[in-house]
């Protein structure tokens, strides 16, 4: 396998340019222009400043009762016209609606704009548009029109069926954050009586998840609706107070909770405002190390989110539309390139020197990204490998039912990590015996070691190579049930191990054993000695010593491995025989996972299993609900003050030694159960459990998928994705609370083919909300390993918790919700 070193894969960075005021048409020749400097897409305003001039003065000359209708859009209204360059665009919504306005006429007017900015865009084939962020602060009002903005957009949905929308939003909350469009808005013509504009002593501060919930409340209201996305506003207008350096105001907005819960979310824009640059000691604009190390993340996802510059400066020559030499393709001169994060005292003294290099670059914002670009750090072993699997539901193997294919084995055997740590483990398991003196059960003292589900033999081959390591001899043996693997091990025995290996065609439960000639010794004949392996009568059976299986699945135990070496275990050697792994332990975290949780349920209506189902998945997008904080001090470049650690609970474990007598008839002995506590700080919703496992091969060699501890015992092993509890969570479906506008000029929107119908609807809603977790909550997972005479299946609920007040002081925890049981009977392993 390369090393991450030598990859060379080049992210792909798709830039485009926004400008809040666009001085003129987006043309065929302006989107040609910025092409040419290299900019991927443009921003364009639906309508025009006339249109807004026409919308402000119909509220300002209203008659206060009456129902305002905002007619049709004219020609004067927008620039916009149907052509090929349109799927270049990015359409914004005019930002001077408010579609969370107390104030029912401003609602009003901003729906009507809303529904006829989207009819006109959609009819002129725009794909992307770009609502304005939802206004979350009225006066002494907090977050209440958010369901009403929630509203307008399932509208919309269904008015463009093609057309994708993009929630703009900041990061965090910040009340005090400055409204760009202040004074030319219908916001802040809000009337009195709705909006209570009073000097209030209980200032809202800024809330981390502020934002989120707003998103939160709209993408449920949506259905989390697939075309439904968010255009993250990455820097917040800086309201740096004097004792602040630069640094700090960055870092304090982009806290790595937010940072995370964002990259969890459909993330399809990211927008760079001026302000989120600072000058580089050479005085070119470049992003902090905060900036940089978010951008690596979330341009690392499975879909990149594209990246807009907003406000740095028009596009080049648009003026004159002269032929133009292309500018940023990366190749910069060094003083690009350098960014350091400057001192504040540095930064200072630099304004002039940045002005004059911005005229010899006329696009240097766009410059730096795209040598950014150039520069992101290679993937690891585990991106590579995972490179288009992150966040792609599997259903788990069967590999005791289904015999599994040659390409399965392949892909197997390509991990770096699992066979070496093998060898390492049958290495160390012979030279103890050898060291301690243990009787082996072979003839001549040779150590017994049997590979069972062999596969297609790469664990035979490290048990020879750990053999001739350690120079102690064996006798092994390679049994596997699935006939077309065992062409393969019989193929191998003759051309790669010089059959030293006896291979056995049988599923191991019903195996006797390493069956071999018995000798007689002995004045008399009498004794019995362990002779050749052989398949004649009458023969003996002899004990193994060393029992290597790999049996594991995503969650441990979910592909029967304690079923399958049940039968094996009392064939161990009594006194010295071990089983490779000897244990092995099932982790669970709640997780936040949006993307997996629409994914589920756009299957559930074809597929009722899917919300059943524990998935395999590599897990990517998501976000860890229940965290501590990282006591371990982080270099002060790379981290902020907090960097939260997932909490993630041991659930079960099952240990493999020689057993006395065989397994009981029943599998009861195999079931499990757990209920696990998890404190919650921040308030998300769960979609659902996340699951890892930890196997000691033998003592001090360990394999891992525990994030907490992977990179200490097993880095880069890229065997096992996690595992994926969906949740259920029943809540009654709630009906509109807004009547159709009687005053609106189109007909209240009909189902369009494609649209859902309310049967549809309410099934998701029925079945499948997920848990919504507040602020200092706490969350049980309760889970069982449940077994029949045939499968076994996992069953998992999710309660969660919060604390009442009580009169006279204390508090009483009380259950906010549960989930409906997750039962994967249905899809259960067969036995
Ligand atoms: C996960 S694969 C591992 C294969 C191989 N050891 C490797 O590491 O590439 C598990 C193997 O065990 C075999 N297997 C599972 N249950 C078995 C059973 N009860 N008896 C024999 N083989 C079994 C499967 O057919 C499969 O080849």
């Amino acid at each position: 396998m390369d090393s991450p070193e030598h990859d060379d894969y080049v992210p792909t960075f798709y830039i485009g340019q926004h400008e809040s005021k666009r001085s003129r048409p987006v043309t065929d020749d302006v989107v040609r222009r910025a092409h040419e400097c290299n900019y991927d897409m443009l921003t364009a305003p639906i309508t025009t400043s006339s249109f807004h001039e026409r919308v402000l003065a119909l509220f300002d000359n209203l008659d206060p009762d009456s129902a305002p209708t905002v007619s049709a859009l004219t020609m004067d209204d927008t620039d916009l016209m149907p052509d090929e360059m349109t799927s270049h665009l990015l359409a914004m919504v005019s930002p001077w609606i408010d579609l969370c306005s107390p104030d029912p006429v401003i609602y009003n007017i901003s729906r009507q704009v809303l529904h006829l900015e989207i009819a006109y865009a959609a009819f002129c084939g725009v794909t992307n548009v770009i609502l304005p962020r939802p206004k979350l602060h009225h006066g002494d009002l907090d977050g209440e029109g958010v369901v009403q903005y929630a509203y307008s957009v399932q509208e919309i949905l269904n008015i463009g069926m093609f057309v994708q929308v993009h929630i703009r939003l900041h990061m965090i909350d910040d009340p005090e954050a400055v409204d760009e469009n202040m004074g030319d808005d219908l916001a802040s013509r809000a009337r009195l009586k709705y909006v209570d504009l009073s000097p209030s002593d209980a200032k809202p501060k800024v809330d981390v998840f502020g934002t989120w919930d707003a998103w939160n409340i709209i993408r449920s209201t949506c259905n989390y609706n697939p075309r439904l996305f968010v255009a993250l506003d990455l820097c917040q207008p800086l309201l740096t107070s004097s004792n602040q350096s630069a640094l700090e105001v960055h870092q304090a907005l982009l806290p790595s909770r937010s940072q995370s819960r964002w990259h969890c979310e459909p993330l399809r824009v990211l927008i760079y405002s001026i302000t989120a640059f600072v000058p580089n000691q050479t005085g070119y604009p470049v992003l902090s190390r905060v900036h940089r190390d978010l951008l690596t993340k979330y341009m690392r996802l499975r879909n990149p989110p594209w990246i807009l510059l907003s406000d740095v400066g028009p596009i080049p020559g648009i003026e004159r539309l002269e032929p133009f030499a292309p500018m940023a393709d990366g190749d910069l001169p060094p003083v690009i390139t350098a960014d350091v994060f400057p001192l504040p005292s540095e930064a200072a003294k630099q304004p002039q020197k940045h002005k004059s290099s911005k005229n010899q670059h006329p696009t240097p914002h766009l410059d730096y990204l795209r040598q950014l670009q150039k520069r992101q750090p290679p993937r690891t072993v585990l991106e590579r490998y995972g490179a288009g699997f992150q966040d792609y539901l599997q259903t788990p193997l069967q590999p005791l039912t289904d015999n599994l294919e040659s390409i399965t084995y392949e892909v197997f055997e390509k991990c770096p990590v699992k066979y070496e740590w093998y060898e390492r483990a049958i290495a160390r398991a012979l030279r103890d015996w050898e060291e301690e003196g243990k009787a082996a059960s072979g003839p001549n003292g040779r150590v017994v070691i049997a590979v069972v589900g062999a596969g297609r033999g790469p664990l035979v081959t490290r048990a020879l190579r750990a053999s001739e390591t350690e120079g102690v001899d064996i006798e092994l043996w390679a049994l596997e049930k699935n006939p077309n693997a065992c062409v393969i091990l019989e193929r191998h025995n003759q051309t790669q191990w010089q059959n030293r290996v006896n291979i056995v065609r049988s599923d191991m439960r019903s195996w006797q054993g390493p069956f071999r000639e018995a000798i007689r010794t002995g004045p008399d004949n009498e004794e019995l000695m362990p002779g050749p392996p052989t398949s004649q009568l009458p023969g003996m059976i002899t004990p193994i010593d060393i029992l290597v299986s790999e049996l594991l699945g995503s969650f441990a135990d979910n592909e029967l491995s304690p079923e399958c070496l049940d039968g094996m275990l009392p064939k161990l050697n009594p006194s010295y025989g071990l089983s490779i792994p000897c244990n092995y332990t099932a982790f669970l975290t709640p997780i936040s996972a949006p993307k997996l949780h629409a994914d589920i349920s756009s299957r559930a209506p074809k597929d009722p299993a899917a919300p059943d189902t524990p998935w395999v998945v590599m897990l990517q997008a998501i976000d860890y609900l229940s965290t501590t904080t990282n006591p371990q001090p982080q270099p002060p470049s790379r981290s902020t003050a907090e960097d939260p650690k997932p909490n993630i609970l041991p659930v079960w474990s099952f240990i493999h030694e020689p057993a006395p007598s065989p397994a009981p008839s029943t599998n009861s002995h195999n079931t499990r159960q757990a209920r696990l506590p998890f404190r919650i700080r921040d308030r998300g919703v769960c979609h659902g459990l996340a699951g890892y496992f930890e196997a000691t091969l033998y003592p001090g060699v360990e394999l891992s998928t525990n994030p907490l501890t992977m990179g200490d015992k097993s880095a880069d092993m890229m065997s096992w994705f996690p595992i994926f509890f969906p949740l259920k969570v029943n809540f009654p479906p709630s009906p509109s609370p807004f009547p159709p506008l009687t005053a609106f000029p189109f007909p209240s929107p009909a189902l369009k083919p494609g649209a859902e119908s309310a049967n549809e609807r309410n099934w998701k809603r029925d079945k499948k909300t997920p848990l919504y977790l507040p602020d200092n909550s706490e969350v049980t997972a309760t889970i069982r390993r449940c077994t029949d005479e045939r499968k076994v299946w996992y069953e998992w609920v999710v309660e969660s918790w919060g604390w009442n007040l009580l009169i006279g002081g204390g508090k009483k925890r009380v259950r906010l919700g549960v989930s409906e049981v997750g039962c994967s009977k249905g899809v259960g392993c067969m036995m």
